[in-house]
This record gives C-alpha cells, structure tokens and sequence, in this order.
C-alpha cells in the first residue's frame, strides 16, 4: 500500500525522535485540539532512581533505574521493564508514550508506561540479577501499583523477574494487601499468579496480525519465506506459530549473530540449542553464519524485527527485499527508512499494532488476579484472537478511510480514543 506518510525531519534518528513524528503526523491529520496536544506530547512522571548493590564479589555497585509514566487517562499506567545498556531516560518516554498509543488502539482501559534498569545483563550472575531486581522495586516503592503503573516483561526480564518484583513489593505490604496485590505486575510465572498464554501472547499477535493481512492480500502463508531479528520471547513464539502455518524461518539474527538457511531452519531445534549456548544461536550446525551487515537484504517474503528499536534505517530500508514487515519490536524502523520501504510498495504492520497481543495477554492476567479467576489456554487464546481481530479491522478501515498507511491509522484511532476522554470529562470542550 502507498499511502500518506510522515513527512517532518527531525535532526536526529533516536526513539524519542520517531516517536514524536509519528504522533505529530496522525495528530495533524486530525487536527487534535491544541490543548489535548500539549498534554499528549509530555510525559506525566518520569521516575529515575539510583541505588546501591552488592556483588557477589563483595564490592558495591550503583545502578540507575528509570520508570516514565506517560499518560493515564484511560486507566493505570503499563508497559514493560527493560534491562539493557541502551535504556536511558529518552528510550524509557519514548517507549513509554508507544505504550499509551498501544493500550489505546487495543482498546485496554490502560495508559502508557516503560522503564528499566540500564546494565548489561550477561555481566551478572543470577543471584546478582536477584539482587538488582529486588533494590530496584524497593527503590520505585509505591510508584507502582496494582491500580497505578502495572510492570510487565520486555528486553532481557521475564516471569523469574516479574516474580522478584511481586514478591519484593509483596515484602512491603500489610498481610491483607499482599493477597490482593496480585496484579501488580504481569507476565509472572504461573504458579506466581501468572496467567496461562502470557508467554506466547505477543508472539502469537505478531503471527495474527500477519495471517489476518495475508488473509486480507489473498496469500497463502504456505512456503512463505521470512526471516527474524531478535529470537527472545517475541521472535521465537512468532516464528514457532508462523512454522507451523506452513511458513518457512530462513534466517535468524540475534545481539551475537546472523544465521541462514534457505531449506528452513527449525524452530524448536533452534530454541533449544540457543538455550544450552547461553542465549546465542551462533555455531547451529543446521544454517550457516552470515555477515550481519547482510541480514536485512536477505530474499524473503516477510521480515520480522524482534528485537530493539532502530533497526531498519536508510542506511539499509531500500536493500530490504521483503513486501510486509511485521514489527514484533518496539519502534524497530525509523520515520525516514518507513518513507523510503512505503515508496517501494512494502506494507508494515506497525508495533503498536503487531505487538499488542502481550499488554492484551498482560491484560488478561490482572484482570483473572484482579476477580480471583483462572482462565484455561483455550479461553485466553480465543480472546486474544478476537481483540487481535478488532484492532486489525479497525486499523485497516481507517487506513482505507483516510488513505493513509497503517501507522498511521493506528495512531489516528489511539489518538482520537483519548482525545474522546478528555473531551467527555469536560476538560477540553
Ligand atoms: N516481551 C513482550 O511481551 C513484548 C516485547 N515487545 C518488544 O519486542 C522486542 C523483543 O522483546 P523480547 O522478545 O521480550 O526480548 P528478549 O530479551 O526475550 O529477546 C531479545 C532478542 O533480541 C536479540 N537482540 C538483542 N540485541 C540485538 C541486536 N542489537 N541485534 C539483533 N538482535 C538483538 C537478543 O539476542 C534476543 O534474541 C522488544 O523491542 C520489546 O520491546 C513488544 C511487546 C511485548
Ligand atoms: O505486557 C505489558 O504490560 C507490556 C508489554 C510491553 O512492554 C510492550 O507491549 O511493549
């Protein structure tokens, strides 16, 4: 589809940068009340927090931990924590404010929310992790909350993370409140309070998104050849349901490496390898290792970053060979490399729309702890199925509407909902 696009420069190609771009395009299309704007364009709390940690080694290091709080007006804050080098105040807004425009578009009554701690994870023994983990939740204290900013897994945290967090912020509580607090984090282990689904929820999205566009472009899946960067939690679960759609994995890239094999390469077989070498799929014996640089313009149908922002720029968008991206990242291509893949006719299913499936997943987590219920695979799949199915529709509809490209769309729905609550409130008349 070639449609309208951004088209402001910005001297500079960070998050933040992108992020604000693509707000400022959708909500000149609509022409946002200029007060709701104003609003919009700030982050209501941004949260940095230094704190002291013994090593195991005995000596003391001092970590820096972020929680940016975008906007809350369509409930309590979400979105994930991040532990990795790069997460800084200007990565934690920017993901932040994606997390506002993606709990709106899901239609959550949820807000937008992100934060981390920036360290290198492969530094540090588990014990230290623990450590770290634990200090960083007393530090936030009661900026978070089960009905104020709900945390969740991203980069290099996961369910043993969640699970730290929650007995942490438990620790601090009276004996009645630590019943009832479940739901102060998600994506927990499922003996922790975690819900069923959770693990493959954004994955499982990502692969939605693509079958419901490919339903809707008359392909067939089959024999499709598509490629993945990042192979964590969002990356393998997508490439796992797309296999097994009958789509074939020809090349993997990770933060060690790029493999490629144009046969396939199997994806548990892959899974499990990576696992026993401590998180690389470097050295698989099944595909060959490929320079990097390469991986991008690599023969494919689909492409799938899942991995970290950034990734697809000028530098590399006009060699891509694919027609559809399926953004499983978050901001993983840049508002100049999205003019450029546009102009060549490739579609991309936007983040806030391809990702959404794991807050949705997160969603269904705190609402089970929330009304004491649990929920069988079965159920939480179908409905994840059916709220992926309306956020596409809708997108799709108003990107045919408007006759302008899906993040756009995307965007112009999430913008419009909370520009409906300001309005209805009666602030902004
Ligand atoms: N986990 C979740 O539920 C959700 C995650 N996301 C987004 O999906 C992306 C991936 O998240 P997860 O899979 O959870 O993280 P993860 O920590 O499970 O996996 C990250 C993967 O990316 C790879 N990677 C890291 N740096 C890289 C680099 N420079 N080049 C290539 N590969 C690199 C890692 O080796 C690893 O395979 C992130 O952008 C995250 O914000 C979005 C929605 C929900
Ligand atoms: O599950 C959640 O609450 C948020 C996950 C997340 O960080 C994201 O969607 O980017």
């Amino acid at each position: 589809m070639i449609a309208k696009v951004a088209s402001k420069k910005a001297p500079k190609q960070g998050m933040l940068e992108n992020v604000m771009r693509q707000f400022d395009n959708a909500a000149d299309i609509i022409d946002l009340n200029t007060n709701i704007r104003k609003i919009l364009e700030v982050t209501n709390n941004e949260i940095v927090v230094h704190f002291p940690v013994r090593m195991d080694n005995g000596e003391v290091e001092i970590f820096t931990g972020y929680r940016v709080q975008h906007n809350n007006a369509l409930g309590p804050y979400k979105g994930g924590l991040r532990y990795h080098p790069t997460v800084d105040i200007d990565a934690a807004k920017a993901l932040a404010m994606w997390m506002t425009w993606k709990t709106s578009l899901a239609g959550l009554p949820y807000g937008g929310a992100k934060g981390g701690i920036q360290l290198d994870p492969n530094k540090y023994s588990d014990t230290e992790l623990e450590r770290i983990t634990r200090r960083f939740t007393y530090a936030l204290g009661d900026n978070i909350g089960p009905e104020l900013d709900i945390p969740a897994p991203d980069v290099n945290t996961n369910p043993q993370t969640m699970a730290w967090i929650l007995d942490t912020y438990m620790s601090t509580k009276s004996p009645a409140e630590r019943s009832t607090n479940m739901h102060v984090v998600t994506g927990k282990p499922i003996g922790a309070g975690g819900s069923k689904g959770r693990d493959r929820a954004t994955g499982f999205g990502v692969f939605l998104t693509i079958k419901f566009w490919a339903e809707s472009h008359n392909v067939d899946l089959k024999d499709k050849k598509f490629i993945v960067q990042g192979f964590g939690n969002v990356g393998y679960w997508a490439a796992y349901f797309l296999v097994n759609e009958g789509a074939i994995l020809t090349a993997v890239q990770d933060a060690y490496g790029s493999i490629a094999n144009e046969e396939g390469i199997n994806v548990d077989q892959l899974f499990d390898y990576q696992k026993g070498n401590k998180g690389s799929i470097l050295g698989y014996a099944k595909a060959r290792t490929i320079d990097s640089k390469d991986f991008f313009s690599l023969d494919c149908d689909i492409c799938i970053p899942a991995a970290l922002g950034n990734q697809i720029t000028p530098k590399n968008a006009h060699k891509l060979k694919a027609y559809l991206i399926a953004e499983g990242a978050n901001g993983p291509t840049d508002v100049d490399a999205e003019e450029i893949l546009l102009k060549k006719g490739i579609d991309i299913i936007p983040d806030i729309l391809c990702n959404s499936g794991g807050v949705i997943g997160s969603y269904f987590e705190w609402l089970q702890n929330r009304n004491g219920e649990i929920w069988s695979l079965d159920e939480v799949m179908e409905k994840l199925e059916k709220k992926m199915k309306e956020s596409f529709t809708t997108v799709i509809e108003t990107s045919k509407k408007r006759n302008v490209d899906m993040r756009t769309a995307a965007f112009i729905i999430a913008i419009e909902r909370l520009e409906e609550a300001y309005v209805q409130r009666g602030i902004f008349p």
